[in-house]
C-alpha cells in the first residue's frame, strides 16, 4: 500500500478551506495532516471536520511550523499576505504547495517564483477543469478573432469577495492578450466612468459584478460588426476547485521544484 498524501489546509474555516477539508477526507489517497487558521480565529481548537458534524482527529491550529512538520503538501486558499508567510515556511520544510489565493501584486508573484526554485508549486487562480478548458477555447477564439472584434470580460462573484477583477478574469485577459502577441498591461481597461470618449481599438475591458452567493461566473465577449461571440463559464459549486486542487497535489508528488499551473496538471499546455 502506498503512503497517502499528507495534506495541510490553510484557511481551514474559510469557504474554500472547508470545501478542501471535505474533499481530503473523502479521498482514499489523501490524509488531512493539519488545518491552519489565523491566531485570532474563533475556529482555533475545534476539530477541522466539526462543520460537517464529524470528527477528523485534526485540531485547527495557528502554528505553521508544527503543521508542516507533519505534512508533505500545503493547500493555501487564504489572502496574499497569509500565502506569503506560508510560502516561506514551506520552503524551510520542503513542503510542496498548491496556491489558489488570488490578488497577488507583482512583488508577491516574484516571491512565489523565487520559492519555486526550492519547492514544487502549483499556482492557479482557478483550479476547475472547466475554467481551464475555457482558457484553451479563449486562446483559439483570440487568435481567430484578432481583427475587428472588441474584447470585454465580465465576471460576477458573491458579496464576500475582496479582490477585483477576479484572478480568473485577469488570467483570461492574459491568455487572450498573449494569443494575440500582446501584453495585458498594455491594453487592459479596468474602469469607465464619466465622459470616457470612444472605445480605444485593441482594448481588453473588464467589468465586475458583486452580490449574493454567486460562486463564480465569467463571460468573455468578442464584439464584432454584425455578430458577437460570447464564451461563458459558470461555477455552481466550489467542489470543482477542491477536486482540482487534489489533482494538483497528485501532480506535484511526481515533480521536482518548479512553478506549475493547471495547464501542466491537466496536460493542456
Ligand atoms: N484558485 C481557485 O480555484 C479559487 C481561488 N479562490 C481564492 O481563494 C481565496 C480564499 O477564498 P475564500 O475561501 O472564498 O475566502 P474566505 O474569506 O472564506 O477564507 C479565507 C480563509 O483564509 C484565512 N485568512 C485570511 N487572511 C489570512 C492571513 N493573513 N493568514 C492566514 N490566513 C488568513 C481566513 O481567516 P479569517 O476568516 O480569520 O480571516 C479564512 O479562514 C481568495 O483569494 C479567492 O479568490 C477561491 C475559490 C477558487
Ligand atoms: O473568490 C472566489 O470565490 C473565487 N475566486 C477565484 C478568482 O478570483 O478567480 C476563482 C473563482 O472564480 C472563485
Amino acid at each position: 500500500m502506498t503512503t497517502p498524501y499528507a495534506i495541510a489546509i490553510a484557511g481551514a474555516s474559510g469557504r474554500m478551506g472547508r470545501m478542501l477539508i471535505e474533499a481530503v477526507l473523502g479521498a482514499e489517497d489523501c490524509t488531512l495532516s493539519a488545518a491552519l487558521d489565523r491566531p485570532d480565529s474563533p475556529a482555533l481548537g475545534q476539530d477541522a471536520a466539526a462543520f460537517l458534524g464529524r470528527t477528523s482527529g485534526v485540531t485547527i491550529g495557528a502554528d505553521v511550523e508544527t503543521a508542516l512538520r507533519a505534512s508533505r503538501f500545503l493547500i493555501d486558499f487564504t489572502r496574499p499576505q497569509g500565502t506569503l508567510v506560508h510560502l516561506q515556511a514551506c520552503v524551510r520544510h520542503g513542503v510542496a504547495m498548491v496556491i489558489g489565493t488570488t490578488g497577488f501584486d507583482d512583488a508577491q508573484k516574484a516571491a512565489i517564483e523565487a520559492a519555486a526554485q526550492h519547492i514544487p508549486i502549483v499556482l492557479a487562480p482557478n483550479m476547475s477543469v472547466g475554467v481551464n478548458v475555457t482558457l484553451k477555447l479563449l486562446e483559439l477564439a483570440a487568435q481567430a478573432l484578432r481583427d475587428g472584434y472588441d474584447i470585454e470580460i465580465v465576471e460576477a462573484h458573491h458579496r464576500h469577495k475582496v479582490d477585483a477583477p477576479s484572478g480568473t478574469a485577469l488570467k483570461m485577459g492574459e491568455v487572450i492578450a498573449a494569443a494575440q502577441g500582446r501584453r495585458l498591461q498594455d491594453c487592459a481597461v479596468y474602469e469607465r466612468v464619466g465622459h470616457t470618449g470612444e472605445r480605444p481599438a485593441g482594448a481588453i475591458g473588464f467589468a465586475t459584478v458583486r452580490g449574493g452567493d454567486v460562486v463564480g461566473d465569467h463571460t468573455v465577449m468578442f464584439l464584432g460588426s454584425g455578430e458577437r461571440i460570447e464564451i461563458t463559464h459558470k461555477s455552481s459549486s466550489r467542489a470543482t476547485y477542491a477536486q482540482g486542487s487534489l489533482r494538483a497535489v497528485r501532480f506535484l508528488a511526481t515533480r521536482r521544484a518548479g512553478l506549475y499551473d493547471m495547464f501542466d496538471v491537466l496536460g493542456l499546455r
